[in-house]
């Protein structure tokens, strides 16, 4: 089980490594983004420039034309129509469509719609314009601007072409015919080519009423389509001069970025536009790459990560044993200490334990000026118990009379401790002579309860003899080997005088012993 501290340092490893992990996919996706911004932006400047270029030449495409068409008005009004004024018309009609490429051809027509002259040096009767809807148009309406006409197939060529014509008057101000430059619609289509638009892209050139003149990449059915229903004109084109927008075409589904442009001297306008995924090809296999890279880059972070998580959770583990196996160690010391100081057949202090504890003891009641009692026990003919009995029985005999001695160990401070072979020693301190006296009978009574049958004893029972030997007060220069060598005396009184029986050490000259059982009180020898 983890600590809660290493449970932290885990989480906030876990944490670093995920923090920089969406730290990179931000930042990925961000300049991923910014990328793509930037390459939209890029392509909007393209195609308007594009669509102005565009404007420009369409401009200057119908300004030539329509230059000359003011030219040949000029000669037609100042030289007039004579044979000889017409055969230097039409020299003038053939250089000019020579010198503009754009030109299919150069007409003069009169009210009636009849070819008066034409750049393809054409005539008969037959040639005429009426039916023409520049025509009717120049006919019903007296301005003098140019018109351009929707795309019609030319009558002498037989190619596409667009009209831009001019309107004669009479001197009376009355329709008086018209001049007509026939524009190549390929002359656009071969120009647009030039351009790299991509396989989507589209470029436009339409007059301002919707109808297409000219769209590249060609269709069949393009020229003379209207684009009233199409986003860029219904949406832009017929609202604004120009601008620049981004549709989903509704023919093929393909999103374009358009840039829409009118012509500010003819009623014509142009659209330039590339399609978005085209633009965004680049960007996105870019994107792919970097999202690789990415990838790849969090895979190994992921990867470190994990092994540095996996590094703590190891170190905290071998931390985490290494703890256990002190702790446990700590434990087997206490457990080896306490086996150490304790005597393995009785269970009781031993005397290693018993003289630590003496030593201590004397020292502390010095200090305090107290008093320290202790009862040397030693077994009756137990030479003969063990004789008798076997020396596992009287190893049985032992344990049972410590179990009776410790009885006395009635305060923390009591210490029962087996002092060698038969000898058990108790010690008490703060206890007085009548004390120490009395828990020295007691001792005798208990064991003597037992009634552990003994043949080599008088008594037919075992029996234990005390000697019992007090310090009141304790002196600082009193040792162990004092308070032991009075209750050693006092026992050794105690079996001398017939054993079971229990004699006070007192100091002077003689020491005096208390037994229940036979006289009171009597002393030993000094
Ligand atoms: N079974 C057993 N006997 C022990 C142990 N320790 C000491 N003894 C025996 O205790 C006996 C002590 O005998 P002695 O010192 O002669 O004393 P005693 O026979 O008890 O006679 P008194 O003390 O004079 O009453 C010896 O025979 C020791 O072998 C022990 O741990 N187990």
């Amino acid at each position: 089980m983890l600590s809660k501290e290493h449970k932290a340092v885990i989480f906030y490893a876990k944490f670093f490594v995920a923090s920089i992990c969406v730290l990179l996919v931000i930042l990925g996706v961000r300049n991923s983004w910014q990328v793509r911004e930037n390459q939209l932006a890029e392509a909007e400047s393209t195609v308007s420039n594009l669509s102005r270029g565009l404007a420009q030449h369409a401009t200057d495409t119908f300004k030539e034309a329509d230059t000359a068409l003011i030219g040949i008005t000029e000669r037609l009004e100042h030289d007039g129509r004579s044979p000889a004024a017409l055969i230097r018309l039409e020299r003038f009609l053939v250089r000019q469509v020579s010198e503009l490429s754009q030109l299919s051809g150069l007409f003069a027509i009169d009210k009636d719609g009849h070819w008066i002259v034409n750049s393809d040096g054409m005539t008969g009767d037959h040639l005429s314009s009426l039916d023409r809807e520049y025509f009717l148009y120049h006919r019903a309406h007296p301005g003098n601007l140019p018109h351009i006409d929707r795309p019609i197939k030319s009558r002498t060529t037989g190619d596409w072409i667009i009209t831009i014509s001019r309107r004669i008057n009479a001197p009376d101000g009355s329709f008086d015919g018209l001049v007509m430059a026939a524009i190549k619609l390929d002359y656009f289509s071969y120009f647009y080519d030039s351009f790299d638009i991509g396989d989507a892209g589209i470029l436009l050139l339409a007059l301002d009423d919707g109808t297409m003149l000219v769209r590249q990449p060609l269709r069949k059915d393009s020229i003379g389509k209207s684009l009233v229903d199409t986003s860029i004109y219904r949406d832009y084109a017929s609202k604004t001069s120009n601008g620049v927008a981004r549709i989903r075409s509704s023919q093929d589904g393909v999103v374009r970025i358009n840039s829409y442009r009118h012509l500010s001297r003819y009623p014509i306008f142009i659209v330039a536009a590339l399609s978005e995924d085209e633009v965004l090809s680049r960007w996105k296999s870019e994107t792919l790459l970097h999202l690789f890279g990415l990838l790849t880059l969090i895979s190994i972070i992921v990867f470190f990560g994990n092994r540095l998580v996996v590094q703590i959770k190891l170190r905290v583990a071998a931390e985490q044993e290494a703890n256990e196996s002190r702790a446990y160690v700590e434990h087997l010391n206490l457990v080896l200490q306490a086996l150490a100081m304790r005597d393995s057949l009785t269970g009781l202090a031993n005397r290693r334990c018993f003289d630590d504890a003496i030593s201590r003891e004397l020292q502390r009641a010095a200090r305090n000026k107290n008093s320290l009692a202790l009862l040397m026990i030693d077994v009756d003919y137990f030479k003969k118990y063990n004789d008798t009995y076997g020396h596992p029985a009287g190893d049985a005999c032992l344990k049972q009379i410590a179990n009776a001695i410790r009885v006395a160990e009635k305060r923390s401070v009591d210490l029962v401790a087996r002092y060698g072979g038969e000898e058990i020693i108790v010690m008490l301190p703060d206890c007085d002579a009548q004390g120490a006296v009395q828990i020295a009978e007691n001792i005798l009574s208990e064991v003597r309860a037992l009634a552990i049958p003994h043949s080599g004893n008088p008594r037919g029972i075992v029996t234990v003899s005390a000697g019992v030997a007090v310090l009141n007060p304790i002196e600082n220069n009193d040792i162990p080997e004092t308070i032991i060598g009075m209750a050693d005396k006092a026992l050794y009184q105690a079996k001398s005088n017939g054993r079971d029986q229990v004699r006070l050490y007192i100091e002077d000259a003689a020491q005096v012993c208390q037994s229940r059982e036979q006289s009171p009180v009597r002393q030993s020898e000094s």
